[in-house]
């Protein structure tokens, strides 16, 4: 755990000389890594990020993830200005300075929709969303597969999936943690559904990681309320306020890869199936920018494997996490079920 000094060095490469750091309060919901919103005397506010140490048990994934969230923000910065992503302000490396990597990056005025209830008010908020995404999704990667080196990339999407799930259950290996479903049935579920993947010859832009607490929201300009959380960060009011809200932030790029634009149909509905709810106001923002139809048998049988390979890292997370002790049982018995009816769901796809 940083101080607040060691938390103001941090920042300190990435502000005028005459800032000075007054406090600093670390954000809720960052799991993976140190997220601090550090206060500044000229009344305006930075984040910073830190990454685990070099020596921390990690998934084979989670190497380098935050050069690769300080590209994802400055490629979507560059590209497409006026969707709400952070700036990044400063990517640290120095050992003798932190453990970890720390990115220094804007503040997002906004609240968490995980921790908003506001019900169908968000309804605008998730076609913003869908809206946006369409727009990162034209963005292209050179393979499929993770960015940044060393990681798991390949000609193929087919090639690139199969290969990541292979890399997590080899994780669970390693780990000595037993997955709900034994590593063969889901590896040999996977391979015999892997056909439906064909169909994906464009390496887009995904997030991966867009459930509902990287997803900020604030009162539009002409809402009730308004104000209250604009500048704050993730402000008090937002969720009392009557008014209308707006997408103010996607954050927590980190995951981001290249592949099948569907992998980012999972995430939002994090416990459900975008797929059963045609109606889905991020489907229907999604096509609006589109010009996209319903979805159809096959992209259904590839969001299902997507949706295998999210409850399987949600899985393969839990001993790297330190969930693996008694108080998070109930947690892990329902990721358990969650993966448990997801290779249900792939394989019931090849039946049907
Ligand atoms: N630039 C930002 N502006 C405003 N809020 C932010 C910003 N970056 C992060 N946050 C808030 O801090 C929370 C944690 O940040 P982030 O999701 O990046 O951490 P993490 O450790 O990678 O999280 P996870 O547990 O999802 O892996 C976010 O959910 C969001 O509420």
């Amino acid at each position: 755990m940083l101080t607040v000094d060691q938390v103001g060095e941090l920042v300190r490469p990435a502000l005028a000389p005459s800032v000075r750091v007054t406090g600093a309060a670390e954000l809720g919901g960052g799991g993976f890594a140190a997220v601090w919103k550090v206060l500044l005397d000229d009344g305006s506010a930075v984040v910073l990020k830190t990454s685990p140490p070099p020596d921390a048990e990690l998934l084979g994934y989670e190497r380098g993830l935050l050069a690769v969230e300080a590209d994802y923000f400055a490629r979507i910065a560059r590209e497409l200005p006026d969707l709400p992503v952070p700036e990044v302000l400063h990517h640290g490396t120095d050992r003798s300075r932190c453990d970890g990597d720390w990115m220094v990056m804007s503040l997002l005025p906004g609240t968490p929709l995980s921790e908003l209830s506001a019900g169908p008010r968000d309804a605008g908020v998730r076609r913003q969303l869908g809206a946006a995404l369409a727009r990162v999704h034209a963005l292209e990667g050179p393979e499929f597969g993770y960015p940044g080196e060393g990681r798991r990339r390949a000609a193929t999407w087919r090639a690139a999936y199969l290969g990541i799930v292979d890399d997590l259950l080899a994780d669970a290996d390693r780990l000595g943690w037993t997955l709900p479903v034994p590593a063969t049935e889901i590896a040999r579920t996977v391979a015999a559904a892997a056909d439906a993947l064909e169909p994906v010859t464009r390496p887009a832009l995904v997030h991966f990681d867009l459930w509902d607490g990287n997803v900020l929201a604030a009162p539009d300009a002409s809402g009730a309320g308004s104000g209250s959380a604009a500048g704050t960060g993730t402000g008090a009011g937002v969720g009392s306020a009557a008014g209308a809200l707006r997408l103010s932030g996607l954050v927590d790029g980190e995951r981001c890869l290249y592949g099948d634009p569907l992998v980012d149909l999972v995430s939002p509905v994090l416990f459900g199936a975008i797929e059963d709810e045609p109606d889905h106001p991020l489907l229907r923002g999604y096509a609006s920018a589109t010009g996209g139809k319903p979805l159809d048998h096959a992209e259904v049988a590839r969001i299902r494997l997507y949706r295998l390979w999210l409850y399987l890292v949600m899985n393969v997370e839990i001993p790297t996490r330190g969930m693996d002790a008694p108080a998070h049982a109930a947690g892990n018995t329902h990721r358990a079920e969650l993966l448990r009816a997801a290779v249900a769901a792939v394989a019931a796809v090849r039946k049907g």
